[in-house]
C-alpha cells in the first residue's frame, strides 16, 4: 500500500481530469491522478494503424466557440485541419437515394418547410434557456415532463420530415430520443451555442480535427506531470475521516484533503463513499443514462468518392444501420476513410452481429452510395465505448424527464472535500471535449479557493 499523500486526488484521466491536473500543476499544488485504464483520454481514443493512418474511435471534432480547445492545440503545437465538406451529400430514405448540396436535404416542399419550422422552434426555445439555471425557465416543468421524442412527434407533419429530424437529433444527442428530456435537449443546444452550431460542419462543432488525432493532445497536456499519474488504478472506495479522505482501490490506498471526480455519472455511482454523497446527488446519479454510439470505419487507399464529387456525408433512416456517414480521412488525404455512426437501438442491433457481418453491412451501404470503387477497402474497424467498462456509453450522460427540475445543479455542486468535473458537470459545451476541459479547470479553481480558506 502506498504512503504518498498528495493534497488533491483526481479520479479519472480523461480530458477533464487532465485539464484539472494541469491547473493544479501550474498552481504548484501536489496532486495524483488515478486512472482506471492503461491510457489517458477516456472517451477520446486515437488508434494509430500505420504511418499516417490513425482513427479517432472516440471524440474527434472541435469547432468555433470551443475556445479552450483551440488554445490548447496552439499551446501544445498541434495543428487542426478542416473536415472535408465539399460535393454532394446523400439522403437515404427507405433505400431511395437522393443527392443534394449544402445543408438542405432534397425532400418535398412541405417536408422542407416543416423541417425548417421544427429547427427554428428548437433554436428559439433553446435561446431562452439559461445554461446555469435551466430549471428556472417559466416553462421548465413542462419541457422537463416530456421527451425530445414527444416534441418531434408532435411537431412533425410529414414522415420524411420526422425521419430526417430524428436522424439529426440522434446524431447530436447519441441516444434514442425518448431517453432524453426536452429540457435537457434545449439546455444541451444552448450549452453548445446553438442548434446550427451543433449540426454544422462549417462554422459548427464538426469543423476541425487535429492532425494525428485527438488523444495526442491530452497526452501532451499531461507530459509535464507524467510521474503524478497512476494507471490501471480504478478507485473503488472513498472514505472521509476528519479532515482527510482515503481513496482506495484493489492494490492502493492514498490519503488526500480534496478530491476531484471526473468520471462519467454511472461510474461515479459505482464508487462507494463513506459517508455517502448527499442524497440528491446520489439519486440524480441513479437517473443518468449514457448514450450508445458505434463508430465504424472503412479505410481505402485514397478518398475515391471526392473525385466522383461526393462529400462522403450521408443521412439515412432506419433501413440503414448507420444514421450518418462522414469523411474521416487524414489531413493529407493519403488514405480515404469513411466513418458511419450507428446510434441508439440501431447500435444495439448492429453490435449483436459478429465483425464479418458488421463489415458486410457497411460495405453494402457504401456500394449503394458510392458505387464499385468502395468494393476494395484495405481495412475495416469498428468500436463502441458502450462495451468499455470505464466509459459505459457515450457521447455523454443524458438527463431523462424530471431530472433537471427535480435535482437542478445537484450534479456539479461541490460538497467539500469533493469537487465534480467531467463534461457532464459543464454548463458550456456539455457532452463535448471542450465541456470536459472547462469543467476540469473549474473544479481545480474551486479546490484552490477552498484550500486557501482551510
Ligand atoms: C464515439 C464518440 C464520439 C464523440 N465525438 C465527439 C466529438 O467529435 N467532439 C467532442 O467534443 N466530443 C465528442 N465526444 C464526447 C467527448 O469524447 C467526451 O465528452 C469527453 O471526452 C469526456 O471527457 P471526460 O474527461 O469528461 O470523461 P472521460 O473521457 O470519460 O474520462 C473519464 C476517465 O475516468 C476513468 N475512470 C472511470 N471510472 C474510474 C474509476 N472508478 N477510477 C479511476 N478512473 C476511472 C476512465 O477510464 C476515463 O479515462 C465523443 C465521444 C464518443 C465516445
Amino acid at each position: 500500500m502506498s504512503k504518498l499523500s498528495p493534497l488533491v486526488i483526481i479520479v479519472g484521466g480523461g480530458f477533464s481530469g487532465i485539464a484539472a491536473a494541469k491547473k493544479l500543476y501550474e498552481a504548484g499544488i501536489s496532486f495524483l491522478v488515478l486512472e482506471a485504464r492503461e491510457r489517458l483520454g477516456g472517451r477520446v481514443f486515437t488508434k494509430t494503424i500505420s504511418e499516417g493512418l490513425y482513427l479517432d474511435l472516440g471524440g474527434q471534432w472541435i469547432g468555433p466557440t470551443q475556445d479552450r480547445m483551440y488554445q490548447l492545440c496552439e499551446e501544445h503545437g498541434l495543428e487542426t485541419f478542416e473536415t472535408y465538406d465539399q460535393g454532394k451529400n446523400i439522403l437515404d430514405l427507405g433505400g431511395k437515394i437522393r443527392t443534394y448540396a449544402g445543408m438542405i436535404p432534397k425532400m418535398d416542399l412541405i417536408s422542407l418547410i416543416n423541417l425548417d419550422l421544427i429547427l427554428k422552434k428548437l433554436e428559439k426555445l433553446a435561446r431562452q434557456i439559461d445554461i446555469n439555471y435551466p430549471w428556472s425557465h417559466p416553462k421548465a416543468k413542462k419541457f422537463d415532463a416530456v421527451s425530445l421524442d414527444h416534441f418531434i412527434r408532435k411537431n412533425s407533419l410529414t414522415k420524411s420530415c420526422e425521419k430526417v429530424i430524428r436522424v439529426g437529433c440522434e446524431t447530436v444527442f447519441a441516444c434514442e430520443l425518448n431517453e432524453i428530456s426536452l429540457l435537457h435537449a434545449l439546455f444541451y443546444i444552448r450549452s453548445g451555442t446553438s442548434l446550427e452550431c451543433l449540426i454544422n460542419i462549417k462554422n459548427g462543432a464538426q469543423q476541425h480535427r487535429i492532425k494525428g488525432g485527438m488523444q495526442p493532445l491530452v497526452e501532451q497536456m499531461a507530459l509535464p506531470f507524467q510521474d503524478r499519474i497512476r494507471f490501471n488504478s480504478p478507485v473503488i472506495r472513498i472514505e472521509k475521516t476528519g479532515n482527510e479522505v482515503q481513496v482506495k482501490g484493489n492494490d492502493f490506498e492514498y490519503t488526500a484533503q480534496k478530491i476531484i471526480l471526473s468520471v462519467p455519472p454511472p461510474l461515479l455511482a459505482k464508487i462507494r463513499f463513506t459517508p455517502d454523497l448527499p442524497t440528491e446527488k446520489r439519486q440524480l446519479l441513479e437517473r443518468y443514462s449514457m448514450g450508445h454510439v458505434g463508430k465504424c470505419f472503412m479505410v481505402y487507399e485514397k478518398p475515391f468518392w471526392r473525385e466522383k464529387g461526393f462529400s462522403g456525408q450521408a443521412v439515412a433512416d432506419k433501413n440503414s444501420p448507420f444514421q450518418t456517414l462522414f469523411d474521416c480521412s487524414p489531413a493529407d488525404g493519403r488514405f480515404g476513410v469513411l466513418m458511419g455512426f450507428t446510434i441508439g437501438n440501431r447500435a444495439k442491433s448492429f453490435f449483436l452481429q459478429d465483425e464479418n457481418a458488421r463489415k458486410a453491412q457497411l460495405q453494402e451501404i457504401l456500394e449503394l452510395y458510392f458505387g464499385q470503387d468502395s468494393k476494395h477497402p484495405i481495412l475495416y474497424k469498428d468500436f463502441t465505448m458502450s462495451d468499455e467498462i470505464w466509459s459505459s456509453g457515450c457521447y455523454a450522460g443524458i438527463m431523462p424527464t424530471g431530472a433537471w427540475t427535480g435535482f437542478e445543479d445537484a450534479y456539479r455542486k461541490p460538497s467539500n472535500p469533493y469537487y465534480f468535473a467531467g463534461t457532464e458537470a459543464s454548463t458550456r459545451w456539455n457532452g463535448y471535449i471542450e465541456g470536459a476541459v472547462l469543467a476540469g479547470e473549474a473544479a481545480s479553481l474551486q479546490v484552490i479557493k477552498s484550500l486557501q480558506h482551510d
